[in-house]
């Protein structure tokens, strides 16, 4: 049986609620052949991140290549890419024949850090032209152009900053800081505006959201799916896996990766 095949290349989380741990269940529960190199040893739980620990370079570059000379993927994926070295290493391995989903993780739902001052610059140079989506929540969009984003026309703008400027095919910028409702804007070059409303949950079972409705995209786009079809998928995904949250955990509890059926 032929399988698409997805990597993402991300930080760990031994709880199993965000990183490369959720992408791997994402690209299952999408029946998508799913491979990890990992960044970053990431202690962390639902109430915060107590401890990092970088992936040596050489470690890095051994993962991609491991990887590249046996299965390439179908998609590719990244999250927490912890510095600018670890980014120089990553690019080669990027190419604009394969859909590659960026997902500008720079801060946990916790409020910690999990990226550097310099990485976050070389993601935007060096990394996102390359891009067919990238994924960012409000606050990342707001780092990206700089400025504070309040209403529907500050999104449009700095979406229009962001394709133009910066160089990746498409953007949606996820709506789940404002708003009654959560609502994500797509933007890809050449089209119109595609948005996505669902109810706003009143939970705090939301660690791991971007990390999975990224990896869902990324799976759908390893299918052969276009960028607002896998958006939708991602959309109906995530809605469900926060409806259906398992309840685990003290803080931030993780979503439910497997309640989402067609
Ligand atoms: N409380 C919530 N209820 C419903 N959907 C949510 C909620 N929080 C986030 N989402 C959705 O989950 C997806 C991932 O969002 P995320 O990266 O967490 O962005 P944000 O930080 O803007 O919430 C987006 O589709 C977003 O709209
Ligand atoms: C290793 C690792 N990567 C990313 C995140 C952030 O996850 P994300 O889905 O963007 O959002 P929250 O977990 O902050 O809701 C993480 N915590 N760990």
């Amino acid at each position: 049986m032929k399988l698409a095949t997805a990597l993402t290349i991300a930080g760990t989380d031994p709880t199993g609620g965000a990183g490369i741990m959720a992408d791997l269940k994402s690209f299952t529960a999408r029946g998508v052949y799913g491979m990890a190199v990992v960044t970053s040893v990431v202690a962390q739980n639902t109430m915060g991140v107590r401890a990092i620990e970088n992936i040596s370079l050489d470690m890095l570059e051994a993962q991609l290549k491991a990887v590249y000379d046996d299965i390439p993927p179908m998609a590719v994926k990244t999250g927490m890419l912890a510095t600018a070295d670890m980014m120089r290493v990553i690019k080669p391995f990027l190419s604009k024949a394969t859909p590659y989903v960026m997902d500008p993780v720079m801060v946990a739902t916790s409020g910690d850090a999990l990226i550097d001052e310099e990485a976050r610059h070389h993601l935007i140079s060096e990394l996102m032209p390359l891009a067919t989506l990238v994924t960012p929540n409000l606050p990342e969009a707001e780092f990206l152009v700089g400025r504070k984003l309040t209403t529907e026309a500050d999104i449009d703008k700095a979406a229009h900053e962001i394709l133009t400027e910066m160089g990746p095919k498409a953007v949606i910028i996820k709506g789940g800081h404002i708003g009654a409702d959560a609502t994500d804007y797509l933007y890809v070059k050449g089209e119109e505006r595609r948005t996505w409303t669902s109810p706003k949950f009143d939970t705090p079972h939301t660690h791991g959201t971007g990390c999975t409705f990224s990896a869902v995209i990324a799976a759908e786009l390893a299918k052969g799916k276009s960028i607002a079809e896998a958006v939708a998928v991602g959309k109906a995904f995530i809605t469900t896996a926060i409806k259906e949250n398992p309840g685990l955990g003290k803080g931030h509890g993780p979503v439910n990766h497997m309640a989402y059926h067609e």
